[in-house]
């Protein structure tokens, strides 16, 4: 049996991240995966006891934790499902059946019996008072004390027992050995009052939990439940927005919030694309325009045809791929997650030692020593430091999104601060990407109008920017086109294709030089316009070539400001491009990237990404689809401009919402902030254990003190993180 999620795999690397998730995310015939919703699983000890549980279990192949959202996916051999059931039954954690489409189910709130708890803590406090007053025990203590335990631990103690069953120190465990302990050598009222505590902690820190678990249900409830729809009759009704077909026709009012993804139809309006772009700036809309479900609709009416089911809107889909992301395990957390597995074993194994030795070896008087021992062991249970990062991570997510930022896993929210190099494509990642025809000539005394026809003819086939400046210019000037047969597309250098019987080409200086019909002439011509910044193609005929059409693609408003703000935190810019260097030079002046290289085949982009990877931590940004390749080998992989889009998000490692560069640095900034609370809570976390060991040691800590401190310790974590969110 195979189990990649093994405890030894140790760093974070992507590649192993992605084998893991690949090699079982394949459809395999034998292979079922069964999602379930883990109620009681709001403390990660928990996960460690179904780890422990399953990972023994034959046919149990890979398990997937999401302690925030509560849910657990487990891959397993076909039909054990109901054994699957059964085993987790035994826990008694409330383990059901989810369906993972279904993202409308909120898990249930921590649930909390304020009533007993507030009865037990009087009655803790009770028992304490009175043995004051009385200056010892008493059958009023111990009755105090028991009704105190009764009424707050009963659960700790029923969790304490099945995961001691199951052969795991979970902190319920620690905690009612600890518990029994204080009973058994007579601190009554220390025991009501470090239960009480302990199960007060619990509560608040689910509480907080479910915080950092409902900010990415928030996001999707930005879009509205209802849309307003014009039936088969033409009458406009109220409908729940899931019941929407794709195709319907939608009205929304102004100031309103638009249900669904949708093409303008009628209407002229401003819309706040914020929850999904990030783009606080309201967007024009006109007929024609996409409309993303969850926006704002400023101006005026609006009528649009939906695009997409509701629950696969771009909305839909940006949050479904956060939720993904958090089940994914960053660095920290693995390092957390395998220190805490030794770290409560071993605490655990000193405070035997503590209660032992000191009697027997130096006369230290017993019930003394067991006390310290006890104290050691509430101070062994790491949930503090253990739920310090998946909050930090998540809220550090949400955070993103708000940006829209779409970060695809823990990984890369932490690897971002280390970015040293970004490499940038130049076509619609630097510059708009709709260039524009500036100039043409014939070459060698050809007839303008036709090889402007001939030219456009074959361009109008392509989608390739260049080709559709040349083929739009051709329209604007009414030039018919011709017919074209034996069309295709050369990779790296333009298209070919047959017009009247003659074979043409048309395509950029690498083609020419491929047909061998270049000249010395038309490369000066050809320097003279790209140093201007203009990409320049040629038609070439049997007779050489017959004419030069050169377009020029405007830079982005938001360039310049956006790599100036990369530098400021350090990191260098490289353009990678297929256009020619002067072009690419020319361009990487006006925005002022450090380096530029030109004439690049995909093939050469890739084979730059490798090397700079080799020295460096390096993103590339591209616009997704021809630079794949690249995208999927630097450390991290930049889409831009992928709302609306299908597959973009799904592609790469960190998707940008709209084509605006500068959200690089927000993400980078963003990932910095978030290692920087990652790191003072696991100081803070660890700092506060270490402090209290040596009180416990020096006899300074007593239990309550803490029981106090850990759940002091772990609210102040969680709130840490909880303030990313609104980074
Ligand atoms: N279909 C086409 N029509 C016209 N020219 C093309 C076509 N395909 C490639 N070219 C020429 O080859 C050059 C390189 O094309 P390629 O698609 O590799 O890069 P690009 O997408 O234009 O630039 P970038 O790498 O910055 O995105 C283009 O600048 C253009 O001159
Ligand atoms: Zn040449």
């Amino acid at each position: 049996m195979n189990r990649p999620e093994s405890d030894n795999c140790c760093s974070g690397t992507k590649s192993t991240e992605e084998l893991t998730q690949k090699s079982y995310s394949r459809p395999d015939k034998d292979v079922e995966t069964t999602n379930l919703s883990i109620t009681k699983m709001d403390c990660p000890t928990e996960e460690a006891l179904i780890r422990s549980k399953l990972s023994g279990m034959e046919g149990i192949y890979h398990l997937d934790f999401n302690l925030v959202q509560r849910t657990l996916q487990v891959h397993h051999a076909k039909g054990m499902q109901g054994e699957l059931l059964a085993v987790l039954g035994t826990l008694d954690l409330d383990a059901r059946l989810a369906n993972a489409v279904d993202r409308d189910t909120a898990p249930p709130p921590a649930t909390a019996n304020w009533w007993v708890l507030g009865v037990a803590a009087a009655a803790a406090l009770a028992s304490e008072v009175v043995y004051w007053q009385q200056g010892g025990n008493n059958w009023l203590v111990m009755l105090l004390a028991l009704t105190a335990i009764a009424g707050g631990g009963l659960k700790t103690y029923k969790k304490g027992w099945i995961a001691l069953k199951n052969r795991n120190l979970n902190m319920n465990a620690l905690m009612s050995i600890a518990v029994t302990g204080a009973l058994l050598i007579g601190h009554w009222p220390e025991a009501a009052m470090v239960m009480v505590l302990f199960t007060l902690a619990e509560l608040i820190e689910a509480k907080s939990l479910d915080r950092a678990r409902n900010a990415i249900r928030e996001l999707l409830a930005l879009a509205p439940e209802t849309a307003t729809v014009q039936m088969d009759d033409g009458r406009w009704e109220e409908i729940s927005a899931k019941q929407v077909d794709i195709g319907s026709r939608v009205r929304v009012r102004p100031g309103e919030r638009i249900a669904l993804d949708g093409e303008v139809i009628e209407g002229l309006s401003a819309v706040n694309q914020a929850p999904i772009t990030g783009e606080s700036l309201p967007v024009d809309k006109a007929p024609g325009d996409s409309l993303f479900a969850g926006s704002i609709n400023e101006s005026s009416g609006l009528e649009y045809r939906v695009t997409a089911a509701a629950d696969n809107s771009t909305l839909a889909r940006i949050i479904h791929a956060v939720e993904a992301a958090q089940g994914s395990r960053a660095p920290t957390q693995r390092f957390v997650d395998s220190f805490a597995r030794w770290y409560t074993p071993l605490v655990f194994v000193v405070a035997l030692a503590t209660a032992v030795l000191p009697p027997l070896l130096f006369g230290g008087a017993w019930l003394e020593w067991v006390y310290r021992a006890l104290v050691l062991l509430v101070i062994a249970c790491p949930c503090a430091l253990v739920i310090a990062t998946p909050v930090t991570i998540v809220s550090g997510l949400a955070a993103a999104a708000r940006h829209g930022i779409l970060i695809k896993g823990g990984v890369y929210l932490e690897d971002g601060r280390r970015l040293r190099w970004l490499a940038l494509d130049k076509t619609g990642t630097i510059t708009r990407g709709k260039p524009a025809q500036t100039d043409f000539e014939p070459w060698a005394n050809n007839d303008v109008n036709t090889v402007r026809s001939l030219a456009a003819s074959l361009a109008a086939r392509s989608d390739h920017p260049v080709s559709m400046a040349v083929a739009q210019a051709a329209q604007d000037d009414s030039i018919a086109l011709r017919q074209v047969k034996a069309f295709s597309a050369l990779a790296g250098r333009g298209v070919k294709g047959e017009i009247d019987g003659e074979d043409l080409h048309l395509g950029n200086h690498r083609l020419v030089e491929e047909l061998g019909v270049c000249s010395r002439e038309l490369e000066q011509r050809l320097n003279n316009l790209e140093s201007q910044g203009k990409t320049v193609i040629m038609l070439v005929g049997k007779a050489g070539v017959l004419a030069l059409f050169a377009v020029a693609d405007t830079v982005k408003d938001t360039s310049r400001e956006a790599i100036a703000e990369l530098h400021d935190l350090g990191v260098k810019t490289l353009m990678l491009t297929g256009d020619n260097p002067h072009t690419a030079r020319a361009i990487a002046k006006q925005v002022g990237i450090d380096r530029a290289e030109g004439n690049l085949l995909p093939e050469d982009k890739l084979r730059e990404i490798e090397v700079l990877t080799e020295q460096n931590h390096t993103g590339m940004v591209g616009d997704g689809i021809n630079d794949a390749p690249a995208l999927a080998r630097a450390d991290i992989g930049f889409a831009m401009g992928v709302a609306g889009t299908d597959t973009a998000i799904e592609t790469a490692d960190v998707a940008l919402m709209d084509d605006n560069l500068s959200k690089i640095a927000t993400f980078i900034r963003l990932s910095r902030s978030t290692s920087r609370i990652l790191r003072q809570n696991i100081v803070m976390a660890l700092g506060i254990k270490a402090v209290f060991l040596a009180l416990a040691f020096a006899g300074l800590a007593s239990m309550w003190m803490a029981v106090f401190a850990d759940m002091g310790t772990s609210l102040l974590v969680v709130f840490n993180g909880l303030r990313l969110m609104h980074r």
